[in-house]
């Protein structure tokens, strides 16, 4: 694909984000309000909700004159006169909203990054089990390509909907696939995914086990998180995912264990990382474990591995922001790609000051 900087070829893309008064939504807002290829058409929330005719900087004040569009109630009808109107939307909704509607908007000749669940598995019998809704959509949900931005960029430059990863399955996938794809480990050797997550990555609505107050350090949905088919599927392997949920608002770290083949050194392993990482600007192999701290607020993925060769043992571990490379940026990025433009089009700035949840 032939990489451009935005020029006078470049129209103006007139989007709209479903979803915007909640966290990953509003990071979305946040990152489109930046980039000089898009106008924000419209921002929407649910029929009935609580948010409805209230401005965007109302609810997420850092915007005020930044991004001062009313939030627009999301029906049929809502639909059938503004849909048509556009070049792409980003759905930062409930999966089961994403499942029912991205179709029609692809069908409206409009292109649609949705950041929910509803479309990243490809098979549909696991959308009861571990989504707890039947798929309405199993064509789209075929022809929906996965949207790992530096992994899929073919995929993602090629078609109308586009599944942007989970949190945990983008911080984990950057730690696997390296290995994986090159085959470096032993194939149905048990593989351990210990990820931790901040509160926002349950969303804004309120819940007695997300509420701040409440949470301390603790493994939950053990053997049965909706992340786990989505790794395996995304990594070829099957993987055993635990999840974890920490006292801290944003940022997000997998950590990943893998046997290796006895023949493989580290230095191949080194090399692995280097040849999928080594030209990808978001991505950071930093020498030396990842903080938190270090990517909160900003595009990037932090990334480390260390080899004991005589256990041809591999840990990897991954931060991310899960707002941002785990939703928002890489939703943006995946927009970046189909437009032709390089993926952290316009992301390189992004700093605390202009990030959503703060601590
Ligand atoms: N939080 C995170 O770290 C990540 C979240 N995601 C995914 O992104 C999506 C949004 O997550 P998050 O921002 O955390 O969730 P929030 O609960 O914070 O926000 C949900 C948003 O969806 C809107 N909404 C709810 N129901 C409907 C509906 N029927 N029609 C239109 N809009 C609706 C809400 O609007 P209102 O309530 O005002 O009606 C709100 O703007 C989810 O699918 C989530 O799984 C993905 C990766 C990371
Ligand atoms: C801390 C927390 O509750 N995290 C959420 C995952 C984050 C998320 O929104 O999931 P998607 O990436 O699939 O959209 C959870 O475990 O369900």
């Amino acid at each position: 694909m032939a990489k451009a900087r935005l020029d006078s070829n470049n129209s103006m893309q007139k989007v709209a984000v479903i979803g915007a008064s909640g966290y990953a939504g509003a990071e979305l807002v946040g990152l489109l309000c930046q980039h000089d290829g898009v106008s924000i058409e419209h921002l929407v929330v649910s029929e009935n909700s609580s948010s409805e005719g209230k401005l965007f900087s109302d609810l997420h004040g850092r915007f005020k004159t930044l991004c001062d569009l009313p939030l627009e109630a999301f029906s049929a009808s809502w639909f059938d006169c503004c849909a048509v109107h556009l070049d792409a939307v980003f759905f930062a909704t409930p999966h089961e909203f994403s499942a029912d509607w991205a179709q029609a908007f692809v069908d409206a000749g409009v292109k649609v990054f949705d950041l929910s669940g509803g479309f990243r598995l490809k098979e549909s019998t696991d959308y009861p089990k571990y989504y707890g809704f039947e798929h309405a959509n199993i064509d789209a949900l075929n022809s929906a390509q996965y949207g790992l931005a530096e992994w899929q960029e073919t995929d993602i430059a090629q078609t109308n909907l586009i599944a942007v990863p989970g949190c945990y399955p983008t911080a984990s996938l950057l730690g696997l696939k390296p290995i994986t794809i090159n085959k470096l480990h032993v194939e149905n050797s048990l593989i351990v995914v210990n990820g931790i997550s901040g509160v926002s990555g349950a969303g804004r609505s309120a819940s007695l086990a997300t509420n701040f107050n409440e949470v301390s350090l603790k493994a939950y949905n053990v053997l049965q998180h909706r992340h786990q088919p989505e790794i395996s599927q995304e990594a070829h392997a099957s993987v055993i995912f635990n999840p974890h949920l920490a006292p801290y608002k944003r940022g997000l770290m997998a950590t990943v264990t893998m046997q290796l083949k006895e023949e493989v050194s580290a230095k191949q392993v080194d090399m692995a990382f280097q040849q999928a990482y080594g030209d990808k600007p978001l991505i950071r192999m930093v020498g030396a474990w990842p903080e938190i701290a270090n990517v909160e607020y900003s595009p990037f993925a932090d990334i480390h591995w260390q080899v004991d060769e005589e256990k041809h043992v591999v840990v990897v571990s991954c931060a991310i922001d899960n707002l941002l490379k785990g939703a928002a940026s890489q939703a943006l990025q995946c927009f970046n790609i189909s437009l032709g433009l390089p993926s952290e089009y316009s992301m390189l700035s992004v700093t605390a000051a202009s990030s959503n949840v703060k601590n």
